[in-house]
């Protein structure tokens, strides 16, 4: 079975929210905040090493030993809690520090002090069947590479298959964005403190955190709701409402229209199963637009969606002349780069609505600033749909900055052009040009499959038609997507893909 990522929230009472994703500086910040307002940090960390303790006993009850790996911060502080609680259960557990004792200070040093245990360096651990390692080695505050031997350390014992509970974070993932510096253990759990970070959901931090426990460790939730920035995690909370509603009056025009261009004559199945994507997503009329050679080849595979030849720029122009021409999905399957460029633009000139994929994004390599400008507008109206190749092909300079993440990269690359982007991956992520971004994790992995982009974008041409915002349109598609894979089941092809959208739909709406 593949892995699927649960989230499970334990407060003392209430379900604490479980959309909110806090960047490590943005909780550090909440931490302050949280004890500026006269709440002790050491209680916080009291709170959090009871709760990974908790975890341990609960998720581990068959540890011979708890072994506990404490780096020199505040996530050590919360492993020596963590002993101290486990100790006075009777439990066996063992202390191994990786840095020199007397660097601790502050809330980790009072920590370690009332921990009464002893802490032996790292190096001298022997490993032993029936151990449990709890790794509080480096949560929110890694800054840098592991040092080579522990990240030796930690490649040996991950290679032993011991089972690890991280606290926070696996030590090695770095929290903004997912990315593993130099080596990370792989947890079987991770329990962090008040929200998400992102590099519980980016790639590859999601693999590497197994189940995530969020623990509401007393900071007032107005603190962090507060903190809440234009970073979520995809669910349907954020674009739920936002569906259209089924109603009986409504015209099929009034549902929108989507016309999806087609490839060349021997290459028509990519917009084939965009047009149905968009007929499925509930869009009232889908059109393929297809150059006069390709016709032929459409005509015995289009029952309800209709077609219409458009062969040049002239036809284009007639095409734009009827207002219900709104929305348009242009890229998968087209091949020719130069028309894909011309097309684009009309459409962007004549003030309509485009979903940019495959062929689309690439005619574009090295003149976003033409796709920008056609599209300048003060709401988005093209959401562009690049896999990685083609986010690395179309903003080189933004994949290069090794030090963001994808959900900055993201963020730079939608407000560079205006437009939403959707950085389509097994941890896709949709930004806005205002910053609004959302991590999606809802992907099985067998979605990975021909033909899911091309569906993908009539997705989201489907739901702007039917006047769906195009950020909460993008983030609702990807989504749909995803638990449409689910329903799907594997091994699934795009055409199984398109038939279960409807259930997906139908269980959103229904929740
Ligand atoms: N009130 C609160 O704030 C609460 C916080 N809580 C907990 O605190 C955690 C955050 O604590 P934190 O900020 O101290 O960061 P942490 O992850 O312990 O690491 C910093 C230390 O590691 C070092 N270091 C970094 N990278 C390194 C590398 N590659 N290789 C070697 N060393 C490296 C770094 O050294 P420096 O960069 O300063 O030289 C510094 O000494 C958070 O994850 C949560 O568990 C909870 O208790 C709830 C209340
Ligand atoms: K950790």
């Amino acid at each position: 079975m593949p892995k699927t990522q649960e989230f499970v929230v334990q407060t003392a009472g209430e379900i604490w929210t479980t959309d909110v994703v806090l960047a490590p500086k943005a909780m550090a910040e909440v931490d302050a905040a949280a004890i500026a307002s006269g709440i002790p940090g050491y209680d916080l960390m009291e709170r959090a090493g009871q709760a990974v303790a908790a975890t341990a006993l609960r998720s581990f009850p068959e540890a011979n030993r708890y072994i506990v790996l404490c780096g020199p911060g505040n996530n050590g502080g919360d492993g020596y809690v963590a002993a101290r609680e486990l100790a006075a259960c009777g439990a066996s557990a063992e202390l191994y520090h990786v840095e020199e004792l007397d660097r601790l200070s502050g809330d980790a040093r009072t920590a370690f002090e009332r921990c009464h245990l002893p802490a032996n360096p790292l190096p001298t651990y022997q490993m032993q069947p029936g151990d449990v390692i709890i790794d509080a080695i480096f949560g929110a505050g890694l800054s840098r590479d592991l040092p080579p031997e522990l990240a030796e350390r930690i490649n040996a014992i991950t290679a032993a298959g011991l089972p690890v509970l991280a606290v926070d974070l696996p030590s090695g993932i770095d929290g903004a964005t997912g990315e593993m510096r130099g080596a990370a253990f792989t947890a079987s759990k991770t329990v962090t403190f008040m929200a998400q970070k992102p590099g519980h959901l980016l790639l590859p931090g999601r693999d590497h955190c197994g189940s995530v426990e969020i623990v509401d460790i007393g900071i007032p939730r107005r603190m962090v709701e507060a903190a809440r920035g234009a970073l979520k995690r995809n669910h349907p909370g954020l674009w739920q409402a936002d569906l259209p509603r089924a109603n009986l009056a409504d015209h099929k025009y009034r549902r929108g229209h989507v016309s999806v261009f087609s490839g060349p004559f021997n290459g028509t199945g990519a917009c084939r199963l965009s047009a149905a994507a968009a007929a499925r997503s509930g869009a009232g009329i889908v059109a393929v637009a297809a150059r006069r050679s390709a016709v032929a080849a459409l005509v015995p595979h289009l029952t309800s969606i209709m077609l219409h030849s458009v062969d040049n720029e002239l036809d284009l122009a007639h095409y734009l002349d009827d207002p219900r021409h709104q929305t348009f999905v242009l890229g998968p399957g087209f091949g020719d780069f130069a028309q894909a460029r011309s097309f684009a633009l009309a459409i962007g000139h004549a003030q309509r609505t485009l979903v940019l994929d495959a062929d689309g994004i690439t005619a574009f390599k090295g003149k976003v600033d033409e796709l920008r400008d056609a599209f300048a507008d003060v709401t988005p109206r093209l959401v562009l749909t690049p896999h990685e190749g083609e986010f690395h092909r179309l903003f080189p300079e933004i994949a290069a900055e090794n030090a963001k993440g994808k959900v900055e990269k993201t963020r730079d690359a939608a407000g560079l052009l205006g437009a939403i982007v959707v950085y389509k991956g097994a941890d896709t992520v949709i930004a806005a040009p205002d910053g609004s971004a959302a991590i999606n994790d809802n992907a099985p992995p067998w979605l990975a499959t021909a033909g899911s982009g091309d569906v993908l974008a009539g997705m989201i041409a489907g739901l702007i038609a039917q006047r769906v915002p195009p950020f909460a349109a993008s983030c609702a598609a990807v989504y749909l997507h995803g638990e449409a894979a689910k329903l799907a089941g594997s091994p699934m092809t795009a055409e199984d893909l398109l038939e279960a959208i409807t259930a997906a739909m139908a269980s959103i709406t229904q929740d």
